[in-house]
């Protein structure tokens, strides 16, 4: 059995994973994280009556037997408990967005130093894991691309950690260059969109949506355009599960569940 904390384990995502944990034959559930918690024990909240698991609100206090930390919490929180999760001798399965490069760095050398196996997904989705795979592929041919995420109107951290994946494993096959019209002007500040390496990268924040990207890419008299669509947040459990079953086998954090699969 693996011996899972979830931090975050009150939001959309992490009480998505608890239920995922409790079903899973092969995992333990052993403490779950929230600094606002005001509970001591999972089994206060009535849908959880007969499931008796420890809840933390101070990272000091933490003293579980906990194997991996699943970690869907918010961009401003996720470094500082990655760290904790590394320094502990916890595999990070980290599914939170917003980590800097340099922060990710940080993290990568004290994993090694640790020799603790973690893993960054800026998205957990099959559908967008491939996506990302698709788009660098179609880059090698059709250099000019832009990319839009759409996700729910309550997401904190704007693009999508999975837009900005896609723009970097794009990069590594696209040299650098502006897009469109050398003279363009914004008439409008924003109009068109983040830029990453020239390429441009636009954000919808809408109620009814859960989490969706588009990839454009324009060639001379023809196009192409991959779309995944996350309907539900069960759709990011196979890759959390998966994450869970393998990370403990590694000695280093890496970026991407293609890692695993
Ligand atoms: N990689 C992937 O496949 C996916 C990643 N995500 C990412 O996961 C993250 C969470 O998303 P979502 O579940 O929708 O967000 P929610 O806001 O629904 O959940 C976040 C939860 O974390 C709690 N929290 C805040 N600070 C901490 C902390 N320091 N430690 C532990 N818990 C904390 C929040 O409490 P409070 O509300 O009181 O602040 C809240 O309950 C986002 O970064 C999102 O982008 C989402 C979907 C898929
Ligand atoms: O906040 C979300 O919901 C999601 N966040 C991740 C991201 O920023 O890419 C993954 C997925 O898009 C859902």
């Amino acid at each position: 059995m693996v011996k899972v904390l979830v931090a975050g384990f009150k939001g959309r995502m992490g009480n998505t994973t608890v239920q995922m944990v409790l079903e899973h034959a092969d995992f333990e559930l052993v403490a779950v994280y929230d600094p606002m918690a005001s509970e001591k024990n999972l089994n206060e909240n009535p849908a959880y009556a007969q499931t008796d698991v420890p809840v933390f609100n101070q990272l000091v206090d933490i003293d579980t037997k906990a194997e991996v930390w699943v970690d869907f919490t918010r961009p401003d929180s996720v470094f500082e408990n990655a760290q904790y999760a590394l320094q502990h001798g916890i595999s990070p399965v980290i599914g939170t967005t917003g980590l800097q490069d340099d922060q990710v760095i940080q993290l990568q050398a004290l994993a090694k130093q640790k020799g603790v196996g973690g893993l960054i997904a800026p998205n957990f989705g099959i559908s967008a894991v491939l996506l990302m795979q698709f788009a660098q592929k179609a880059a090698q041919y059709l250099p000019d691309v832009e990319i839009i995420e759409m996700h729910h109107d309550n997401k904190l951290d704007a693009p999508s950690g999975t837009a900005i994946n896609t723009a970097k494993m794009i990069a590594e096959v696209r040299q650098a260059h502006k897009q469109g019209h050398p003279e363009e002007k914004e008439t409008l500040a924003g109009a068109r969109g983040a830029d990453y390496e020239g390429m441009r990268i636009h954000a919808v924040r809408l109620p009814g949506y859960v989490a969706h990207e588009q990839v454009l890419f324009g060639g001379k008299g023809e196009a192409l355009t991959i779309r995944q669509d996350s309907f539900d947040r069960i759709s990011f459990m196979s890759g959390v599960a998966v994450a869970i079953e393998k990370i403990r086998a590694y000695q280093e954090l890496m970026v991407g569940l293609e890692n695993l699969l």
